[in-house]
């Protein structure tokens, strides 16, 4: 599905990723594991196309798309859900997701298919985004990323500063998502229950370089701990 190749990146002078390669299986999760600054994030926006590459290569389903637009990549089949629950505060829940359906022609089957997969939403979609829960806020950033009906979610630490109930809720989401086919998840994590729990693969990046990698599966904790060293 995505298949990044000996991508290095940074901010100016600062070289972030060093020659990453990471491939994320066609009906399937994939997650990236490590430290605060290790680069994960760094490593998603160059996949969403947020942050261009200074060598190495970005392919969806074998079409290089190195160069090619976050918009182009988003008609393409890629959805990106940045860190931090992001959604605009002022506007209701509709609102929010409105702004991706309005523009598109399925946008209102859209919607209806993203509500029945986060139900919990529903009653709240009069509400200003800013009054939800750290939790209610996240799954409707995802929500509104699946509006576009993507074939590959490329979520950023869903996790954090979440209550375990709604991981538990956003992972049986992940798990539901994948059983269609064709559709993929690159995870950027660092609950590594979580991660692994979901995850097909994994891949533990370590000062923007992948020093491991694997099958997931809940019995990949113990490889990875000892591979981050916690
Ligand atoms: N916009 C930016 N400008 C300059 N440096 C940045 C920028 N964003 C991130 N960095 C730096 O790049 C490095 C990798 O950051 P990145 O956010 O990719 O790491 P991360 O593994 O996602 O960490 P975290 O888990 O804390 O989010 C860090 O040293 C960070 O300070």
């Amino acid at each position: 599905m995505l298949t990044l190749r000996g991508v290095h990146a940074g901010y100016g002078r600062s070289r972030v990723l060093h020659g990453v390669d990471l491939a994320v299986p066609p009906d399937g999760v994939a997650a990236v594991l490590g430290h605060n600054g290790a680069g994960k994030s760094t490593l998603l926006r160059v996949a969403a196309g947020l942050l261009r590459p200074s060598a190495g290569t970005v392919e969806l389903d074998g079409v290089d798309v190195t160069r090619a637009a976050p918009h182009e990549r988003v008609a393409r089949g890629m959805a990106y859900v940045p860190q931090g629950q992001q959604c605009f505060p002022h506007l209701t829940a509709a609102e929010n997701l409105r702004l991706v359906a309005d523009g598109r022609r399925d946008g209102a089957v859209a919607t209806a298919e993203v509500l029945d997969l986060f139900p919990a939403l529903r009653p709240l979609l009069r509400r200003r985004a800013g009054l939800l829960s750290g939790g209610q806020r996240q799954q409707l950033a995802i929500a509104r990323a699946l509006i576009t009906r993507p074939r590959l979610l490329m979520l950023d630490e869903p996790t954090e500063g979440i209550q375990p109930s709604v991981v538990a809720e956003i992972q049986e989401r992940i798990v539901e998502l994948t059983r269609q086919s064709g559709f993929s998840v690159l995870l950027v994590e660092q609950h590594l229950g979580f991660a692994l729990r979901v995850a097909d693969r994994y891949h533990v990046l370590e000062s923007g370089r992948v020093t491991s990698h694997g099958d997931g599966g809940v019995t990949a904790e113990r490889e990875v701990r000892s591979a981050l060293a916690v």
